[in-house]
């Protein structure tokens, strides 16, 4: 079983001498100095992380999970179409089925706390949905820790496998309010400037949804990440963030997608700072809150194509640009190659 606290206290920062003998490297490659622009930014980091760059065999980790919020009307959908996509993606039907095998990624769901049943997807089921987080906690302490635990659990079996690269994603109705209340509570910014229309919310429903996520911000007192995560978070961010604590301490590279993942990118850095180390941002969600989340992080997303879907599909996208980095710096000729002094 994952135990997220102590692959946190086993991550490393990334290595800065392999970092410089990378830059060194991209300066030797038949090619202008720095004209690789931010492929050459990626290569450097992948090789803070790993020594080589290597994201071959990328994993799709998807936590599935309700959230009891909805019965406050903050979705255009119904809790019930949680496990209706899981079964989807246990199908292969969803878009990201479609787009992991374009980019030839392994897509593993795992249902981490859907309401009802979920045939077909890895049952790692804490409990059915969370408590509704305008009025009570999420989740207990102790949930949290079977969430992130099991989240860890599920990348280290990805790794073990042969994943060099995961790519977490999440599939939960109701989950960009838990978002931006997430966001809300770690960013202090207001609520009407992180919150935005989800899979579709406008108007008079999108103002209920912002006094829906102020009156869970204003019902915590607690400062501790753990509590935060507990009182405000959904089961698929504490696993997701669960996932990305395993990864980075096995300093394997973390491709992360749009809103609800940087939801849970900023719990995973607030629980274990250096996991953020790892994190390779994607893409920039059309969902309003976003930035700011990035800006937390100090995140600069690699693609902004109006995605604002989820299920990792934002960095799925990308993936082809990370493995674009690594093979340019493993199978590029130098300067020697061809006689010239760089
Ligand atoms: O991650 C994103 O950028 C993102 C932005 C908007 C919506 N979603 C997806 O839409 C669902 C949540 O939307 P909502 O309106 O029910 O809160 C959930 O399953 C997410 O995966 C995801
Ligand atoms: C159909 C549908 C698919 C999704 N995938 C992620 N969130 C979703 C929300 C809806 C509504």
């Amino acid at each position: 079983m994952g135990n997220w606290r102590k692959s946190a206290a086993g991550i490393q920062p990334r290595n800065k001498k392999a970092e410089s003998d990378m830059e060194m490297h991209l300066n030797n490659l038949t090619k202008p100095a720095g004209s690789l622009g931010r492929l050459e930014e990626l290569a450097v980091k992948l090789a803070g992380m790993q020594g080589i760059p290597d994201v071959s065999h990328p994993a799709v980790l998807v936590f599935a999970g309700d959230h009891g919020v909805t019965e406050e009307g903050v979705s255009l959908y119904g809790q019930e179409l949680t496990s209706l996509m899981v079964k989807n993606f246990v199908q292969g039907g969803a878009a990201i089925n479609v787009l992991a095998k374009e980019i030839g990624a392994s897509v593993t769901v795992t249902d981490i706390g859907v309401k009802g049943e979920t045939p077909g997807a890895e049952s790692k089921k804490v409990k059915n949905g969370t408590g509704n987080i305008a009025v009570e906690a999420a989740m207990s302490l102790e949930e949290a820790e079977q969430a992130l635990n099991a989240g860890a659990d599920t990348a280290a079996e990805a790794i073990e496998k042969g994943a060099k690269l995961i790519i977490p994603g999440d599939m939960g109705i109701g989950n960009t309010t838990v978002s931006s209340a997430l966001i809300a509570a770690w960013t202090g910014a207001g609520v009407n400037d992180i919150s935005g229309n989800g899979t579709g919310v406008t108007g008079t429903q999108l103002r209920l949804k912002q006094d829906v996520i102020r009156r869970a911000v204003r019902r915590i007192s607690c400062t501790e990440p753990l509590d935060i995560l507990a009182e405000l978070g959904g089961l698929e961010h504490a696993a997701m963030a669960g996932a990305m604590i395993e990864a980075a301490g096995r300093k394997t590279p973390i491709l992360v997608d749009g809103f609800i993942a940087s939801a849970a990118a900023l719990a995973a850095e607030k629980l274990a700072p250096l996991s953020k180390e790892y994190f390779i941002f994607g893409h920039r969600s059309a969902e309003a809150g976003h930035g700011r989340a990035l800006e937390m992080m100090g995140g600069e997303p690699l693609l902004d194509l109006q995605l604002r879907l989820g299920e990792g599909t934002g960095a799925a996208a990308a993936y082809p640009l990370v493995s674009m980095a690594a093979a340019v710096v493993r199978e590029m000729a130098v300067f020697s190659d061809l006689g010239i002094d760089a």
